[in-house]
């Protein structure tokens, strides 16, 4: 029997006021999509396709105007916001970090929250700076202007695990680095999500990270997904769309593969 999802949007849809009219423009139309216990699925989309949205609606940052929103098997609606968001881990751009807090209380806000004991906090601390790599006596004193961007967001990865979800909820978290960090970063968390078991949906509008990092992709266009796969999959889809964001990962490979020969072996 297959197992049931753990995150699962059937007919999600959620709208938003227009400015000044009255009508109301939808951010996500219609949107049922299932995600299985330790995948990594990432959505992809042009900016306001409506993928922070859709990941928003998981949390409970957002409620939908219509349809059901299940994780780990609860109707969110049925969850107190608190209590589901603690167990879903939230990395978001910017690092999110609260400036005017050292890393180690910005890592530790969510295990204060808990009323875990200072000594476990002190150690979950330290424990997590490791799994993000970053050195504990170097970093964990620092204020979070103090770090460079990719040092911000690994402080915003060890957060959002401190309190040991299962799930990851990640919007755009290496958009903003240096590609070189961008894709060390990624690697590095796609090994953290195997190693810790989690369930991750990642965010991005980045076609090339998310062939790179997830197993599964769904693209969304304009509120709406049209289309779901493993790359493979994508790659043999119909929809026009794909192909099109699917073009600048094949030219880049193809150029790559001329300009260094032998690169696709190594
Ligand atoms: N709080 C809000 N109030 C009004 N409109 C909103 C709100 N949040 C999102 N929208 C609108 O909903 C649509 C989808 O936005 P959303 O942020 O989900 O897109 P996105 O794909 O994540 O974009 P980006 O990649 O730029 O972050 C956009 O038209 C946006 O303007």
């Amino acid at each position: 029997m297959a197992l049931a999802p753990l995150i699962a949007y059937a007919h999600v849809r959620k709208s938003f006021a227009n400015g000044h009219d009255a009508e109301r423009v939808a951010a996500v139309d219609d949107v049922s999509l299932d995600i299985a216990a330790g995948e990594f699925l990432a959505i992809v989309g042009a900016s306001g396709s409506g993928k922070s949205t859709l990941l928003r609606l998981a949390n409970r940052l957002l409620a939908p105007d219509s349809g059901r929103v299940m994780v780990e098997g609860e109707d969110v609606r049925d969850v107190d916001p608190v209590r589901l968001r603690r167990r879903m881990g939230y990395v978001f751009q910017s690092g999110g970090l609260f400036p005017h807090m050292r890393v180690a209380d910005n890592i530790a806000v969510t295990p204060r929250l808990l009323g875990w004991p200072a000594a476990e906090i002190a150690a979950r601390v330290d424990e997590l700076l490791e799994l993000v790599r970053l050195d504990c006596s170097l970093h964990r004193d620092r204020l979070p202007h103090e770090l460079s961007g990719g040092q911000q967001q690994r402080v915003g990865v060890a957060r959002a695990l401190a309190a040991r979800p299962r799930i990851m909820l990640m919007d755009e978290p290496f958009g903003a680095l240096d590609p070189l960090t961008r894709d060390t970063l990624g690697d590095e968390y796609r090994a953290l999500h195997r190693r810790l078991a989690l369930t991750t949906v990642m965010v991005t509008h980045d076609m090339t990270a998310a062939l790179l990092l997830a197993d599964r992709i769904a693209v969304m266009r304009a509120g709406r997904v049209v289309a779901q796969g493993q790359p493979a999959e994508l790659s043999n889809d119909n929809e026009p769309y794909v192909a099109e964001l699917l073009r600048t990962p094949r030219r880049q490979a193809e150029r790559l593969n001329a300009l260094l020969p032998g690169a696709s072996a190594g």
